[in-house]
């Protein structure tokens, strides 16, 4: 509450300079590049300082117990929807993320074609081959081959806690279109949706999916945000004020929650802006967005288990569960990359990152 508070009083104090000024935009844009860009970095920075948010406190306080009487599934149940013709390594990095971070069950709903390899990564995923791309289905058997997909998805949706709509799903529009109502389908069951990758592109094209969701969380990299802010507040993206922006594009999807990725990870429900810089890795190996979506997929999990189970006696400021476990996601990842990056340096790759994992959540908050 008084984070939410301190960014209000942030905004207004950097708006009315705003407004006060009748040096026009361009005129600033120039005084910075001549002179003003180290004051101007410094407040940047100083802002970024103040939504920072302590990531350690979060992880400990939603990270549940090793208790011997919760059976299998309690700890979280993950469904990742992606993996097609050209993507096997992003729904297998989301889905044994999610493992690795302690959810029980992690499954994979992919493409016929992805499902054998993917199923030859690892024995501990549960791989679905349901998924139909256009090549494969003559037009007159969309409709029922549609029906078949969705049957085989709803046989097993209520059991999930939280879907991973896009890594690696590819952009088929036929099979855009059978994820669209597997979309429809878990919001109806007020199941929470991560989207990312491919789904942020069929997101970005259908606001209606999501938009009124407060159980959806878009992970945007640097491109996918950028084609959000365009789609949805007709503009371009602000560096200069990223936080305000983001608050404006999340209450404008109807109070969504939004991970935009970056040197900080800034995280907006349309109500309070925080963000995660912990020291991460300066290798960009593709990948890490992937571990990303499937760790917030089991952190959200258990954040709801936690503000459900404190009856709003959680010591956390923030009680919205869809925040804190982008929080304790972004948080997660950081430290397995730093981790990973001081052994294997420019070598480091994203499947050394999933094995830091657990040694990371492990040093916030360990098992016994
Ligand atoms: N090992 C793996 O399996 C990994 C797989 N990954 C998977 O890759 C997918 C794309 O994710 P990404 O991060 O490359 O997307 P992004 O930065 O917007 O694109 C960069 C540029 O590429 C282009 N472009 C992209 N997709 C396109 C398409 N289908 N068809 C045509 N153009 C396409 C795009 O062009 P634009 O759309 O801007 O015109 C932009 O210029 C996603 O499913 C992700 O999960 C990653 O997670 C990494 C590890
Ligand atoms: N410039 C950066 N500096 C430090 N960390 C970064 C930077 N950009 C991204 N990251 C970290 O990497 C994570 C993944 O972001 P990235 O932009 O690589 O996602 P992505 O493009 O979706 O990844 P993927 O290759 O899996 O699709 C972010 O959560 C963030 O912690
Ligand atoms: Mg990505």
């Amino acid at each position: 509450m008084r984070d939410g508070m301190n960014y209000r009083i942030l905004l207004d104090s950097a708006k009315s300079c705003i407004l006060a000024s009748s040096v026009p935009r361009r005129q600033q844009f120039l005084i910075r590049c001549v002179g003003g860009s180290i004051d101007h970095r410094h407040r940047d920075m100083q802002a970024l300082r103040s939504l920072e948010v302590d990531s350690q406190t979060v992880i400990r306080a939603i990270t549940p117990a090793l208790d011997p009487t919760r059976h299998k599934g309690q700890a979280g149940n993950i469904a990742v929807i992606g993996g097609c013709r050209e993507y096997t390594g992003a729904p297998y990095f989301a889905a044994i993320s999610a493992l690795k971070i302690g959810a029980d069950l992690s499954h994979v709903f992919c493409t016929k074609d992805a499902a054998p390899v993917i199923k030859s990564y690892s024995p501990e995923l549960i791989v679905h081959p349901v998924l139909e791309e256009s090549y494969n289905v003559g037009e007159e058997h969309k409709s029922s081959i549609a029906s078949k997909v969705l049957a085989e998805v709803d046989k097993w949706l209520e059991r999930f806690d939280c879907l991973v709509v896009g890594p690696g799903l590819g952009r088929d529009p036929f099979l855009l279109d059978c994820v669209s109502e597997i979309m429809r389908h878990a919001r109806r069951s007020n199941i929470p949706i991560v989207i990312d990758g491919d789904g942020l592109f069929l997101v970005t094209n259908n606001l209606e999916l999501v938009s009124g969701y407060a159980l959806a969380v878009l992970t945007p990299n640097v491109n996918e945000y950028k084609r959000l802010v365009q789609k949805v507040l007709s503009s371009e993206v602000n560096d200069i004020d990223a936080p305000q922006q983001l608050l404006s594009l999340a209450k404008q999807i109807g109070g969504v929650t939004i991970l935009s990725k970056g040197n900080s990870d800034l995280i907006s429900d349309g109500d309070t802006v925080k963000s995660v810089s912990v020291y991460g890795s300066p290798r960009r190996c593709g990948g890490q967005g992937d571990i990303l979506s499937g760790s917030v997929a089991v952190f959200l999990s258990w954040a709801r288990q936690h503000i459900l189970a404190a009856d709003s006696n959680s010591n956390l400021s923030c009680k919205n569960p869809i925040v804190l476990g982008c929080i304790a996601g972004s948080a997660i990842l950081r430290k397995a990359a730093s981790l990973a990056f001081s052994n294997k340096k420019r070598s480091t790759v994203t499947g050394d990152i999933i094995e830091c994992l657990g040694r990371s959540l492990e040093d916030i908050s360990p098992a016994c």
